[in-house]
């Protein structure tokens, strides 16, 4: 095949949460890049110059369109082999019983790179061109999903898992070992050079580490100018919980806040139950959300109110939270955004309603603001 071709046909594509735009036109690629995008009158004037002489001229079918790739802000690649399986328990008892035993297993270097191959694989056949992963505490397991994202050219921020407190299953580090591993995950990524694949700092949550990581870590990802992830707010429990062990604290926020998380380069996922005081501070801080509106109802979490985030000015993509989410599919994510916001509509909040335009949104560009490299 030509690496020079050019397709006609529908192209839609965002420009905003309200502006949805759909024309008929052409998009060329060059050697894998997007060369150029414009109307059919453009093409037809190009191609009487000569322009496409040496590509593949490809028109798409009357149900065919052309769009942008799906972004998925949060998912955990090692917790595909339960996709769909163990959702009988909420949040802290899911993680105990099923998901910290699963990623245990990924300290074996050969599972983890068959398995990162597939979910690679797999989210690419879903249409998400980008995608931001959680991997395992395993600093050599998770730079097999790096390579991975690389083979099959993905764009991807993958994040070594950080832990440091106790749990039944034995999966956590010590601080010092947790920081410097993750020191070296981020160096060898970078190292890498590849302009697809960035490293992105994962304290898994504040019940699973303490202050002296989540601050060591903040201050990794920010001498290395690279993104952090983490969860928020996703279960009352959790919230409880957190309020309790960080006593002093007023909020859940709060503790990644004086841990230095919280900043434009830092994704929530989650972020059910989110005080407007929060929202706030997300906005002003340029936090983003990935709202993952499957694991939200599988595990029983809660309805997040996507709409009371944007009407606040936080900047909100969509996750599919494999295995909390039971698909890795974000056009899935899309319908569960909408179906969410509508039952929280029907509760009796006006308004709340997410429509098909701006589901799309933060699928795509909404998305892609999440977990865009701007400093
Ligand atoms: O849905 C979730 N999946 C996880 O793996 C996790 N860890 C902390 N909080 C979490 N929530």
């Amino acid at each position: 095949m030509s690496d020079k071709i050019v397709f006609i046909g529908v192209l839609a594509s965002s420009n905003s949460i309200q502006d949805l735009k759909a024309f008929r036109g052409y998009l060329c690629i060059e050697n894998g890049v997007i060369t150029g995008v414009g109307a059919n009158e453009t093409f037809e004037d190009l191609k009487g110059k000569g322009k496409f002489d040496d590509f593949q001229i490809q028109y798409l079918e009357p149900n065919q369109f052309l769009m942008p790739g799906f972004v998925d802000c949060h998912t955990h690649a090692p917790q595909f082999p339960n996709i769909g399986l163990g959702l009988d328990r909420p949040l802290l008892e899911w993680l105990d019983k099923y998901t910290f035993p699963l990623e245990s297993r990924y300290k074996d270097v050969e599972f983890a790179a068959k398995v990162y191959d597939r979910v690679v694989q797999r989210l690419l056949q879903n249409g998400t061109t980008t995608a931001c992963y959680f991997g395992t505490l395993h600093k050599e397991g998770s730079l097999e999903l790096a390579k991975s994202a690389i083979k099959h050219k993905q764009r991807a921020l993958v994040g070594k898992v950080s832990m440091n407190i106790k749990n039944d299953a034995g999966y956590y580090n010590a601080t010092r070992k947790e920081l410097n591993e993750t020191e070296e995950f981020v160096q060898c990524i970078l190292h890498y050079k590849n302009e697809l694949v960035q490293p992105v700092v994962t304290p898994r949550f504040a019940v699973s580490c303490d202050t002296e990581l989540m601050s060591g870590l903040s201050q990794i990802a920010r001498k290395y100018d690279c993104h952090i992830q983490s969860h928020i707010s996703e279960n009352r429990k959790e919230i409880e919980h957190v309020l309790k062990y960080f006593s002093g604290y007023q909020t859940y926020s709060e503790v990644y806040d004086r841990s230095g998380i919280l900043t434009k380069k830092c994704i929530m996922a989650h972020a059910v139950y989110l005080s407007e005081k929060e929202m706030e501070v997300f906005a002003r801080k340029g936090v983003s959300v990935a709202h993952c509106p499957a694991s939200n109802t599988r595990l029983r979490s809660g309805l997040c109110p996507v709409r009371k985030l944007l009407n606040n000015n936080v900047v909100v993509g969509l996750g599919t939270d494999v295995s909390g989410g039971d698909s890795a599919s974000i056009l899935d994510a899309v319908r569960r955004t909408m179906d969410v916001s509508t039952h929280l509509e029907f509760q009796g909040n006006p308004e709340h309603a997410i429509n098909w335009r701006e589901a799309f949104y933060l699928a795509t560009l909404g998305g892609s603001h999440s977990v865009e490299s701007g400093s």
